[in-house]
């Protein structure tokens, strides 16, 4: 019972490896918290799809998600019309409620060097499960070849630290490469995504890897505010469930007007450089507020104040308290298009 194997493996009791079918097809743990699904026909709107929950532990909304879809295809509510590699990304800081246990497994989806020696990690927890998850996304994607004109899918889900003024947007992974397909903003416009934030440059994250590795249509979802498990607007986040069902039938999501997102690049990544960092704006400070020209947003002792230049930036993602060396903030400006 695969619905079981999700409360088996948050509770620490499942199987590594197992198999059996579901309505319309059939399931393989691959590794511990990675379910792969294969139908059996596959729907005229099929694509590979890599769905990804708790990479970071104390984001519960994701995982919440992830066990509704899986309660669907087990009970035959739907049947599944698509491949999908189904993952729960941390699972000692899932079970633990923490953001990560020794080091932020979102910055180590990186080739040959998950295993890092010069990030200061003391242990391998979670350089080992990147690598394990970076594999798991390989042998998936190199399994289903794809059909002519599809790409490759990955959602990573996530909740934020902070309040937001957008409760629910998506980050864009840099690539040299294609440009994200058209097709996904009218989608993510209907899946209830109200902003979207394209990186200006490589960021090792799960999205990240497979975008840049795999050619995906890849982003990090941000789907509200970090809550306990049950205590989330699950309501919120009805039209995501919707998308998430119609990609696991190979059915054709819904549609909306993509131009009620709001779009924005990033100009500036603000890095911690030293143990004396601060940010000077209030815990309370919503994600996407903007600072107006001159304003100073951070201090740090080794790289000196972060000024805004001449045109107001907003702020995403600030935290003082990430390891010295790691992202601390991004600013960035509005953007009229939603091509990268
Ligand atoms: O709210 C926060 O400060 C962090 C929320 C979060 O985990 N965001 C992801 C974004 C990943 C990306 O940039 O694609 C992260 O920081 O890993
Ligand atoms: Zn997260």
């Amino acid at each position: 019972m695969i619905a079981d194997w999700l409360d088996l493996t948050l509770e620490g009791h499942a199987s590594a490896r197992g198999m059996g079918r579901i309505p319309g097809g059939r399931y393989e743990i691959v590794a511990p918290g990675v379910l792969e699904i294969t139908p059996d026909v596959t729907g005229p709107k099929a694509r590979p799809c890599v769905i990804s929950a708790g990479i970071h532990g104390n984001e519960t909304a994701p995982i919440e998600l992830l066990g509704e879809l899986i309660a669907g295809l087990e009970s035959g509510h739907l049947i599944v019309g698509a491949p999908l590699l189904l993952i729960l990304g941390n699972l000692p800081a899932i079970r633990s409620g923490e953001r990560f246990i020794t080091t932020n497994l979102n910055r180590l989806f990186k080739r040959a060097e998950a295993s890092v020696t010069g990030n200061d990690c003391p242990s391998d927890d979670e350089p080992a499960r990147a690598r394990q998850l970076m594999a798991a996304v390989d042998t998936f994607y190199a399994r289903f070849p794809l059909a002519e004109g599809t790409r490759r899918l990955h959602y990573d889900m996530h909740t934020a630290i902070r309040d937001s003024l957008y409760p629910r947007f998506a980050v864009v992974p840099f690539s040299d490469g294609d440009a994200i397909s058209a097709s996904q903003w009218p989608i993510l416009s209907a899946a209830g995504i109200q902003a979207v934030l394209h990186q200006h440059q490589h960021s090792w994250t799960f999205s990240h890897y497979s975008r840049h590795y795999h050619d995906a249509d890849a982003f990090t979802l941000e789907l509200g505010q970090v809550r306990p498990f049950g205590a989330n607007d699950m309501a919120a986040l009805a039209p995501m469930k919707a998308l998430l069902a119609a990609l696991a039938t190979g059915t054709a999501p819904a549609e909306a007007d993509p131009e009620a997102i709001d779009y924005f690049t990033v100009e500036v990544e603000l890095m911690r450089q030293s143990a004396d960092f601060t940010l000077c704006f209030s815990e309370d400070v919503a994600n996407f507020t903007a600072f107006a020209p001159g304003s100073v947003v951070a201090e740090d002792a080794a790289a000196g104040p972060c000024i805004i230049g001449d045109t107001p930036l907003r702020v995403v993602f600030p935290n003082a308290k990430v390891e010295i060396g790691a992202r601390a903030a991004l600013l960035l400006a509005e953007s009229s298009t939603p091509t990268d």
